[in-house]
């Protein structure tokens, strides 16, 4: 991954957030992370999200935090190189958002 992450700014996350907050992530308490939960029809579908996303992340060298059982997929993201929220995890949320838009 080309550059250092920083982590976003007030002024960022006034301009980023929002359009995230939109589709349903959200800040996580007493981390500086961002979380969504997405549900599909059965773990078929669910599983065909994880590796898609798995496929982007590792191409982009930014791993998502997340949880599967069955249908249901968490996802926290963050940044550890800068302890908290960068435009890495801005850009993978929107990747993520495109995948499951294309799921549904
Ligand atoms: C060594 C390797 O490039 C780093 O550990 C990468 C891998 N994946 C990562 N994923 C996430 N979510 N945050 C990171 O800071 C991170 N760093």
């Amino acid at each position: 991954m080309a550059g250092k992450a920083h982590r976003l700014s007030g002024e960022e996350r006034e301009q980023l957030l929002p359009n995230l907050r939109a589709v349903g992530w959200n800040e996580v308490e007493g981390r500086d992370a961002i979380y969504k939960e997405f549900h599909f029809k059965d773990f078929n579908r669910a599983f065909g999200f994880m590796t898609r996303v798995a496929l982007q992340a590792e191409k982009l060298d930014h791993h998502p935090e997340w949880f599967n059982v069955y249908n249901k997929v968490h996802i926290t993201l963050s940044t550890h190189e800068c302890a908290g929220i960068s435009e890495r995890d801005i850009n993978l949320a929107s990747y993520i958002e495109q995948v499951a838009g294309s799921l549904s």
